[in-house]
């Protein structure tokens, strides 16, 4: 397969309501899209990074330049499969949410052109996954038990809560005497210390399915000395950057739930070895989200249809962030379930005018 054509999108899109989390508050998700034409066809990535290095230390503005600057050029006039592609950037240092990027255009690409389901080609072995949901803070309890009861409305089977030293203890406690014994965890994004083990040995009695990334990224050992002294399965999210550092965080007794997300991971082929190395050793997984558009949604419903994803993952419909995607059939949730894409490649198609509606710039890459 060969590169003919790149192109970068800087989108913005209004979020339905404001979304915060310990590190930021989104009203708008700003993303950049890269399109590229080869001889296989038409492929879209979508790059997961934030407008500010706040989740991690990756920018979009830094992402759009890697790609066009450095990683591109390194697949310029090359014979191009995309199970290569991780190989011939490796030597770029980090930045993997832009690495991914360009892997998932060209994995969709040469999948349209083999007419093979990115779910088929991972391994999935669902044809719809079960839907949870990821529900910020909120300015007061009565306002996150209106949410919750929404959601729950909605069908979703399993609710994501934020956490930050604040909003912790209260929050989930009121959720649980709303709610009962709903499927329910919470996300610190590495918000508090090991100063904080009796708070989350106060959080063992809601029985939460996990407690995400309390601790900061590189706290591994921090964040063994945490879970040995709590009841609540402790999972990685921003620590876990690839199928080594996923094996290293469960021998060192860090994590025993792993949120994957492929654009922490550097692409969707490491996030399959990512996976793997789980389940070897006995580690369940779920797919983590980055509020993407129906774009980066499709390839996370194919990853989540994986075996080991047993646990329920932020993989919710288009409407949960949007009031319009961009893609022509919004992922939508039913009876608690979203479907996973079975047509080539990402199996959804972009709509040119909702995505022209919400391009703030297009710019073309020499190649
Ligand atoms: O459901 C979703 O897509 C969002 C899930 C979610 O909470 N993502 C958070 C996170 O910390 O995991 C996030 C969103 C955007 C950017 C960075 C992080």
């Amino acid at each position: 397969m060969r590169l003919h054509r790149a192109e970068l999108f800087t989108v913005e899109m209004p979020l339905v309501s404001p979304f915060a989390t310990s590190f930021a508050v989104q009203t708008h998700r700003q993303l950049t899209l890269l399109r590229v034409e080869t001889d296989a066809g038409v492929g879209w990535g979508e790059c997961v990074a934030m407008a500010d290095p706040l989740y991690s230390s990756e920018y979009l503005a830094a992402a759009g330049q890697v790609i066009s600057d450095f990683l591109l050029p390194r697949l310029r006039g090359k014979d191009l499969s995309a199970s290569a592609v991780s190989h011939l950037l490796g030597p770029v240092k980090g930045h993997r949410m832009a690495k991914a990027t360009v892997e998932m255009a060209l994995l969709d690409a040469e999948l349209r052109g083999a007419s093979m389901s990115l779910s088929d080609y991972l391994g999935g072995v669902h044809d719809r996954v079960p839907s949870g949901v990821s529900v910020g803070i909120m300015d007061s309890v009565e306002e996150l038990l209106a949410a919750v009861g929404g959601y729950l409305e909605e069908g979703y089977q399993r609710i994501k809560l934020k956490i930050q030293p604040g909003w912790e203890l209260e929050p989930v406690r009121a959720v649980r005497r709303e709610f009962g014994d709903i499927a329910l965890q919470v996300d610190a994004n590495a918000a508090f210390t090991t100063a904080d083990v009796r708070l989350f040995q106060q959080m063992d009695e809601f029985g939460l399915l996990l407690v995400e990334q309390p601790l900061e990224d590189e706290d591994l050992t921090d964040h063994a000395f945490l879970a040995a002294r709590i009841s609540t399965p402790v999972c990685l999210d921003e620590s876990v950057v690839s199928a080594k550092s996923a094996a290293d965080a469960i021998a060192l007794g860090a994590c025993s739930v792993v949120n994957i997300k492929a654009g922490r991971v550097g692409g969707y082929l490491e996030a399959r070895r990512v996976h793997d190395v789980c389940a070897a050793h006995g580690v369940p997984v779920w797919c983590g989200g980055m509020v993407e558009t129906g774009i980066g949604r499709a390839a996370n419903m194919a990853l989540a249809a994986l075996p080991n994803f047993r646990l329920i993952g932020d993989t919710s419909a288009s409407d949960r962030f949007f009031t319009t995607d961009i893609i022509t059939q919004p992922f939508v949730i039913e009876d608690g379930y979203v479907a996973v894409p079975r047509g080539p490649g990402l199996g959804v198609e972009v709509d040119e005018q909702a995505l022209a509606a919400v391009t703030v710039a297009r710019t073309e890459i020499a190649l």
